[in-house]
């Protein structure tokens, strides 16, 4: 059956891309409605940025078939391109130019016609609060800034879909924030968007929804809320002690069907409610008890440990 273009905003079905002997996508399935801010979340190596270059035409699929705001790629990815705003994760700025020379050229680039360009040049720069920066140089801008005009040349043209890849790796505390708001807004806006990162919270944070990848493909999917509660329940149980009991404990659980992550210096039992009355009563009570996480669901089913 044809993907219901008027529902999605990206249709991927089957797509698989290999390098080499290394396959990146492995038959991935993702649907991004419209109107929705989807979080690609996943260790390093998951295949999502791999991903955002298929859906750009960057990268092209060896099977499967991609569809953008209707168009399908790789036949009508120059229409898909221009509709669409993207978001790199390497800085690519022309570090020569002013802020405002760097949007004007993606204005055109985007086709934006002539009469409308210092208006939406003028939006992008108060989007990112940078109108004050108009006239610095790339080059003299903070790490933070920079981003933050990344992120408006990637909206110049008011693109009803917005593609992320992660958009605060490697920043520090404050300005990940700044370029949180700045993604909420879009979401409050409702421009879709495709966000890949490797922070849980930043997808807690801004996404309605989570896809959670694995080895090229998805390997769980839905609200944050809604997928705590199926793979991770709804309260963990720590336990600390030594080594031995540790490996202990998480044997008894493993006999027992109970899913269990190390966390530091103690286990964590998921979904601590629904674990037996046997297992409980054999692994004592535990240290701490909190509530399940988007990260425990992340562990559990990616095998991976989190920044
Ligand atoms: N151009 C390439 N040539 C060879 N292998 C590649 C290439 N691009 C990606 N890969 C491999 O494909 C796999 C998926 O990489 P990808 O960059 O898509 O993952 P990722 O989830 O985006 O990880 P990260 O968060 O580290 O960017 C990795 O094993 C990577 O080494």
């Amino acid at each position: 059956m044809l993907p219901d273009h008027t529902l999605s905003a990206i249709s991927i079905r089957g797509a698989v891309k290999r390098y080499g002997a290394i396959t990146a996508v492995d038959g991935l399935d993702l649907e991004v409605p419209y109107g929705v801010c989807l979080g690609l979340l996943g260790p390093n190596g998951a295949g999502k940025s791999t991903t955002m270059r298929m859906l750009t035409a960057q990268s092209r699929a060896d099977e499967g078939e991609i569809t953008v705001l209707g168009n399908v790629l790789p036949k009508e990815s120059k229409k898909a391109r221009a509709l669409m705003g993207v978001v790199p994760q390497q800085d690519n700025l022309d570090e020569e130019l002013t802020a405002r020379q760097n949007l004007e050229v993606f204005a055109h680039l985007y086709r934006v016609p002539k009469g409308d360009r210092v208006a939406a040049v003028d939006r992008a720069l108060a989007v990112a609060q940078l109108t004050d920066r108009a006239d610095t140089k790339a080059d003299d801008l903070s790490g933070g800034m920079r981003r933050r005009l990344l992120i408006a040349r990637g909206l110049v043209h008011r693109p009803r879909l917005v593609l992320l890849d992660e958009p605060t790796v490697g920043l520090d505390p404050q300005v990940r924030q700044e370029l949180w708001s700045l993604v909420a807004a879009l979401r409050a806006e409702g421009v879709t968007t495709l966000m890949s990162t490797h922070y849980i919270e930043e997808a807690e944070r801004l996404a309605d929804e989570c896809a959670l990848m694995s080895r090229g493909r998805v390997v769980a999917r839905g609200t944050p809320a809604d997928l705590i509660a199926e793979h991770a329940g709804a309260r963990v149980d720590e336990h600390h002690g030594p080594p031995d009991r540790l490996a202990e404990i998480a044997e008894l659980a493993r006999q027992a069907g109970v899913a269990t992550r190390r966390t530091g210096p103690s286990v964590s039992v998921l979904a601590a409610e629904r674990q037996p009355e046997s297992l409980r009563d054999r692994l004592g009570p535990p240290s701490v008890q909190r509530a399940a996480s988007l990260e425990d669901v992340f562990v559990v089913l990616t095998g991976e440990s989190v920044e």
